[in-house]
């Protein structure tokens, strides 16, 4: 449906002004600058940025349930400005004119519920919102959709040429940031610089198979991370990690699909993250605090951090009750399964320590909690998972392992319903599984394969003497007959099957 098919009383819901008034706004020294020119820190502190619309009030003067209507209708628009993520444009971009915004697909990822053997598994009902579903099979296309939308948007209004977009990645940032680089293409270029060794073959072909430039480098992600920090600040290049505020707000949109999906009724919902760098469980706050803002949602969900105790530096930090005697340490990482976020040292870090305060002043202590599990149940809990119909990488096992253990832990009250966020697709971590099924994990990791998940292949051959099928060959339709029912009855043999 287009925009202009709307009747005329509801096109002022569907069609987004391009307005508002955004500055980056440190969170270190609070001083504030205009978005004209793409920064990742304060030029005056140092410290990391989130990006607010100063013109908020206007927002705020739509009722909240006009602003469902708007949302709703916009979902069934098709224009490419507006599906997706910018079907929230006033909440993520609205100083972005429609024509800058790049769509490749990203958003409208499937909430899919739990079947009844992993509800009684777990203890409580839960959904997964598959963000694997997305057009790099990860959750970073949100914010690399925002990151680009608005590098287009300067590239357009300044006339800019050769923009190089670098980023270091544990594996999915990089494959979002090449792929919406090389839609670009005019003027943008991409490089990513990855922990070599720590980023799983199918990671790597994502970049490759884009056209980026890809640069291992020894060390852990971060290790790369530094390295793109000193490249931003020495040299012309577009930094496309979360630390760039834009990524973050491009995030949000995950939240707003929760609100959306479930009625603007998230009161009920602990929504369930796995913490890396930070910048996901920052944006889904983030998110969530400004649709309380608006009044499209009354009440906030409960959030949920989760973290592999190889790499648990948030976790650790919220292990001291006591705000005022808590002290940030990063950690150095032990290898992990949940290897896209095997980070000791997140970025965000500042971000979350703020909306984390100010989340729980209106939702209570309990509303944000961080738990830590073990690579043993990251495991299992990513094969039962998609046993029972899911698509989970091993992030979306760390949720499902860490939403299992807060119901043990009995920090979750019955009536909660777990959103559950499985940030990539299977497929992209298909190496754990295959290390599982075979036994094959190194001991640093810990994981020890349980019989009833484990699965291989069978090769069945036919019967000795009959004649098999030579790729390229001919075969006689007697003998192939004959090959055909030797093998599909070794096959119901080995199936138990009786004619
Ligand atoms: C699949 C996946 N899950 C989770 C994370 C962690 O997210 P964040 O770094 O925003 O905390 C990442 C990336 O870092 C990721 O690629």
């Amino acid at each position: 449906m287009k925009c202009t098919d709307f009747p005329e009383s509801i096109r002022p819901y569907v069609v987004p002004e391009v307005a508002g008034r955004y500055i980056y706004r440190c969170l270190g020294c609070q001083a504030t600058f205009g978005v004209e020119e793409l920064l990742y820190t304060c030029p005056q502190c140092g410290s990391v940025l989130m990006i607010r619309d100063e013109d908020w009030d206007r927002l705020k003067a739509i009722p909240g349930p006009t602003w469902r209507r708007i949302f709703d209708y916009r979902a069934m628009v098709t224009e490419p400005a507006l599906k997706g993520i910018y079907r929230f444009h006033e909440l993520l971009g609205s100083i972005l004119p429609l024509d800058a915004v790049i769509y490749l697909g990203e958003g409208h990822t499937p909430v899919v519920q739990a079947n009844a053997k992993m509800r009684d598994w777990v203890g409580r009902p839960f959904f997964f919102k598959n963000d694997g579903q997305n057009p790099s099979a990860s959750f970073k296309d949100r914010g690399m959709a925002s990151a680009f939308s608005y590098l287009n948007h300067l590239i357009k209004s300044q006339g800019l040429t050769q923009v190089l977009a670098v980023c270091a990645s544990t594996g999915d940032t990089s494959a979002a940031a090449a792929l919406y680089a090389s839609y670009l293409v005019d003027g943008v270029t991409s490089a990513v610089l990855l922990p070599q060794g720590k980023v799983t073959p199918q990671q790597l072909s994502q970049p490759l198979g884009s056209g980026a430039r890809v640069i291992e480098i020894p060390g852990v992600f971060d290790d790369c991370m530094k390295i793109v920090e000193y490249l931003a600040e020495h040299y012309p290049v577009a930094l496309m990690n979360s630390k760039n505020a834009w990524r973050i707000l491009g995030q949000e949109s995950y939240s707003y699909e929760i609100a959306q999906a479930f009625d603007y009724e998230v009161a009920d919902l602990v929504v369930t993250v796995p913490i890396g760098n930070a910048g996901n469980i920052t944006a889904v706050m983030a998110g969530f605090l400004k649709l309380h803002d608006l009044g499209i949602i009354t009440q906030l969900p409960w959030i949920l951090g989760v973290q592999s105790h190889h790499a648990d530096p948030v976790y650790r930090y919220y292990l001291e009750p006591d705000p005022q005697k808590r002290e940030f340490r990063p950690v150095t990482v032990q290898p992990s399964v949940a290897q896209a976020a095997m980070i000791g040292n997140p970025v965000s870090m500042p971000r979350v320590v703020q909306l984390v305060e100010q989340f729980r002043s209106i939702a209570g202590d309990q509303a944000v909690q961080v738990v830590q599990v073990t690579e043993q149940e990251i495991m299992d809990a990513m094969l039962r998972a998609n046993r029972n119909g899911h698509i989970a990488c091993t992030q979306g096992g760390e949720c499902l392992a860490g939403w299992r253990r807060a119901v043990a832990d009995g920090a979750i009250p019955d009536g909660k319903v777990g959103v559950l966020d499985a940030t990539a697709h299977a497929l992209k971590f298909a190496i754990f599984q295959e290390k599982y099924f075979e036994d094959r994990f190194e001991p640093e990791f810990g994981v020890v394969p349980k019989e009833e998940l484990r699965n291989r292949p069978v090769l069945v051959r036919p019967p000795q003497g009959v004649p098999c099928p030579v790729p390229g060959a001919g075969m006689d339709a007697e003998s192939f007959r004959a090959f055909v029912t030797a093998t599909g009855d070794a096959v119901a043999s080995m199936l138990g099957l009786r004619k």
